[in-house]
């Protein structure tokens, strides 16, 4: 069942085609990256599946569950609130601060629950804001370049522990990124935008063994490469 549903997406600004006719499906736990390069719609297309741009809104259709959730490459996590009280804020019943102390625990941020926003760094916030995200059992989280900040090491520790989070609560995800090798690390899907329309879909099926796995990663990797019209030699 799809959780997504798109259809001949458009968005112009001024006179400008920013989207030109998205067409977009995400089944339920589905992983989705979206990869394109700069300037080809990707935020344009998730800030409409966000809600977020209500003149995108009445352009085609746009078909996406009411609890959906949305991290940004930046935390915005509430300067005024602990780490623990972010996670709660917006949460409902007796049990919330029990929820968001076990969000917190599965991001690796147990203990820092009394700690201010400024205290922790980079990575740290942006567990946080995946916690605050996740803690609602959205059925489809909406990822905007959200590791795009980190330093690499950080970064990869990030993507095993959002690959451990996303087999837990198993929302669909939709993650913009630039990077390819990010896409296929972590997608099932990968959908390359070109000027505002879906140019390319690429299911990313890796075989157990660490070695074909390489070799399969590799040449997914230079076929994505091609796509974002990246010569590449390697
Ligand atoms: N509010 C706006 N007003 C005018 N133009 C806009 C607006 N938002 C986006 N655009 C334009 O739409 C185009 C696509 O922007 P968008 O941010 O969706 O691209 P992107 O693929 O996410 O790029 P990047 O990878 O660089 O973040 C850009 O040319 C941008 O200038």
């Amino acid at each position: 069942m799809s959780v997504v549903r798109v259809r001949n997406l458009e968005r112009h600004f001024t006179r400008k085609g920013v989207l030109n006719g998205v067409d977009l499906d995400i089944a339920e736990g589905e992983f989705v990256a979206l990869l394109g390069r700069s300037g080809s719609g990707k935020s344009t297309l998730l800030r409409a599946l966000a809600g977020l741009d209500h003149e995108a809104r009445g352009s085609g259709l746009i078909e996406v569950p009411d609890d959906l959730a949305v991290v940004f490459q930046d935390a915005r996590l509430l300067p005024w609130k602990t780490v623990l009280d972010n996670v709660v804020f917006g949460l409902d019943g007796p049990d919330a601060a029990t929820r968001a102390r076990t969000a917190l625990a599965e991001v690796e941020l147990n203990g820092r629950e009394a700690s201010w926003p400024y205290e922790l760094s980079g990575g740290e916030q942006q567990r946080v804001a995946l916690a605050r995200a996740l803690v609602r059992e959205p059925r489809l989280l909406l990822a905007d370049e959200p590791f795009g900040a980190l330093d690499a090491l950080t970064k990869i520790r990030m993507h095993t522990l959002l690959r451990h989070l996303s087999a837990i609560h198993r929302p669909a995800v939709l993650l913009v990124t630039h990077d390819v090798e990010e896409a296929i690390a972590l997608a099932g899907r990968v959908i390359v935008l070109d000027h505002g329309k879906v140019a390319h879909e690429e299911r990313i099926i890796l075989p157990d063994d660490g070695e074909e796995r390489a070799v399969r990663s590799l040449e997914i990797r230079k076929k994505l490469l091609v796509q974002l019209g990246v010569e590449t030699t390697s």
